[in-house]
This record gives structure tokens, C-alpha cells and sequence, in this order.
């Protein structure tokens, strides 16, 4: 049985946390988005028109001795952002860190959406969801997780996303160096796909916490912490001259005064997402005001604990006990 780490960096203001992986054989070394929002394993590949690729390093089935397509299987797949991507299928063997997956599906992209073309830095994702929304047809494949964790000593994944620095993923083990205090731990609903759970409620500053399930995933590939609009108008009801702006997509408010702490229930423990953390980035040069790292959840039909709530934490994807821990660090 093993175990194995690798380390995630953080793009320009946490956007995304890209991760080395290597495909094939030799290996060919991609950088790309892990995902616990979404299942496919989908890179840029030499299928994709030259107009769309703009730096990303691809793969090429075609240079790979190990690589096997997987006739008439095809995939598509649309985020939660709006961006796409879609192509076709290899066995190939992947290698993250020290694990290896012999025959691991790999979704060779032909078309991408602009979104991912302007993305320099990002040559794919990786997803870390449930394999039950995998998107390749006829048949759905295993992402990397499901295929290694028999192998692992124990069937689960760790996040130690940080601001502006590199982080960890760890697979199989949980790092007690990692974090402090104790782990609070709660049942993962995963009939969608995701990682999803409820948390009893949610206190601004130091407030005492109030009563209010929030229920939604733990997803690493978005970005901010998407909650329900009254707990959002709440949340910014507390910061001085913050507002909706339409024309920016969210609530904005002047860079200082550092805004006021947003706690989260996990279970019987708390998550803090420290002030500065709100402070998503400046939207304007003179970085007089910011765009907040906390915006609505509306018509997504769930919330999404995306970076900004998960590198406040170590948090641990439990697929054994179908549980999440989340403790400070
Ligand atoms: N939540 C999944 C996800 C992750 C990354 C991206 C993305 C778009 C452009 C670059 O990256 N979109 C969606």
C-alpha cells in the first residue's frame, strides 16, 4: 500500500492552484487544475486546432508507447463558469507525485472555450469528484483518485491550499505536521457527483454563530466562497461601503478597512475565513476598492465552498468513511 504528495501553486490572486502531472510513455510533464468539483481527467492535446493553444503544454498521444485509444468514446463537459471543453479518449498511465495509474482515462481535448485558451499556465484538469459524473460516453471512466485508492493505505485525499504560496495535495495519508487543533468531521453527501455537505450556520466577526444550514460542496476548481444571497446581504450589511456592482459581478468595498471574519459550522467545529481572505483582489489600479472573495450562490442550486473557504484549512476528502474533516493550520 502507498502513499504520495505533491505540491499545488497558487495563480495570480489564489484564481486556481495548478498541479504537475506526467502522461505516457516517456512521460510527458502537464501543469493542470485539480478539481473536486467536477470527474474528468481532460488535458490540451495535439487534436486541438494550433489557434487555440496559447502556451499550454499538450498532449501527444502519438509520442506515447503506452497510449491506447478508447474507440468511440467521446466527452464533453460545461463548468459552473461557463467555460468548456471536449475530444476524445486514451488509456495512458498517469503519474502524480510518487502514484502511478497504469490505465488511466485520459480525455484528449480537440475543442476548448476561450476561457482555457487565455489560460496560459492551465493545461487541463484533473477531477477529484465522484466518478458518477464523469462525462465520457459510452462509457463513463474512473478519475485518478478511483483508480489508485486501492492502492492507497487508506482510501482518501487531503487539500492544503495556502494564499499566494504552494500547498499540498496528499493521497492516502493524513499529514498530523499539517494542521492544528483537532479534525471536525462531517457526512458527505455524494449523490451528485460532489463532495457535498451541511453546515449548521455561519456568524460574521465575532459574533456568536447563527443558526442556518448551508448546504454545498467542497470544490477546489472555483475560486471564491459562493453562499445564499441572504447570507451574503448579511455578510456585507457589515462592511463599510460594500455594495452589489453589477457591472463588476459581485459586491465590491474599499480594500481598507480590512472587512470583518466569515465563520462557518462544520459539525460541532468552525471554520474562519480571516478577513484579508474576503479581500478577494483590487478592481481597480489604485487597489482602492476589492472585489469580494464571499458573492451568491443564486442559480446554482447549491453553495460552493471554492478556495477561498478551503485555504483557510487542511481539509480531508475522506472517500473510506464518505466524510469531510476540516481543521485549522
Ligand atoms: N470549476 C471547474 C473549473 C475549473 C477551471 C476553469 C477554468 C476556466 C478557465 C481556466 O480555468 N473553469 C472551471
Amino acid at each position: 500500500r502507498q502513499t504520495g504528495t505533491v505540491e499545488t501553486d497558487a495563480e495570480k490572486h489564489d484564481v486556481e492552484y495548478l498541479t504537475p502531472i506526467s502522461i505516457g510513455t516517456p512521460p510527458q510533464d502537464l501543469i493542470v487544475d485539480f478539481d473536486t468539483g467536477s470527474s474528468d481527467l481532460w488535458v490540451f492535446s495535439t487534436e486541438m486546432a494550433a489557434k487555440d493553444i496559447k502556451g499550454q503544454a499538450v498532449y501527444d498521444p502519438n509520442n506515447s508507447s503506452t497510449s491506447e485509444k478508447l474507440q468511440g468514446s467521446t466527452w464533453q463537459i460545461t463548468y459552473g463558469d461557463g467555460s468548456s471543453s471536449s475530444g476524445d479518449v486514451y488509456l495512458d498511465t498517469v503519474t502524480i507525485g510518487n502514484l502511478t495509474v497504469p490505465n488511466q482515462a485520459v480525455e484528449a481535448a480537440k475543442k476548448v472555450s476561450d476561457e482555457f485558451t487565455d489560460d496560459p499556465n492551465n493545461d487541463g484538469l484533473l477531477g477529484l469528484g465522484f466518478s458518477s459524473i464523469n462525462t465520457v460516453q459510452p462509457t463513463p471512466q474512473n478519475t485518478f483518485f478511483d483508480n489508485v485508492k486501492k492502492n492507497l493505505d487508506t482510501p482518501l485525499f487531503t487539500t492544503d491550499l495556502k494564499h499566494g504560496a504552494p500547498g499540498s495535495y496528499n493521497f492516502g495519508y493524513i499529514d498530523p505536521a499539517a494542521y492544528i487543533g483537532n479534525i471536525s468531521w462531517t457526512p458527505v453527501d455524494n449523490s451528485q457527483g460532489f463532495w457535498g455537505f451541511t453546515s449548521p450556520g455561519y456568524a460574521v466577526g465575532t459574533e456568536t454563530l447563527r443558526n442556518h444550514s448551508i448546504s454545498g460542496i467542497a470544490d477546489t476548481g472555483t475560486t471564491l466562497l459562493l453562499l445564499p444571497k441572504s447570507i451574503v446581504k448579511a455578510y456585507y450589511s457589515e462592511v463599510q461601503g460594500a455594495q452589489y456592482d453589477s457591472s463588476q459581478g459581485g459586491y465590491v468595498f474599499p480594500c481598507s478597512p480590512t472587512p470583518p471574519d466569515f465563520v462557518f459550522g462544520v459539525n460541532n467545529g468552525i471554520v474562519t475565513v480571516p478577513g484579508d481572505m474576503v479581500l478577494y483582489a483590487p478592481i481597480d489600479s489604485a487597489n482602492q476598492n476589492c472585489f469580494g472573495g464571499i458573492q451568491s450562490d443564486t442559480g446554482i442550486g447549491f453553495s460552493i465552498f471554492g478556495d477561498v473557504a478551503l485555504k483557510t484549512s487542511f481539509v480531508v476528502f475522506d472517500a473510506g468513511g464518505l466524510q469531510l474533516g476540516w481543521a485549522a493550520k
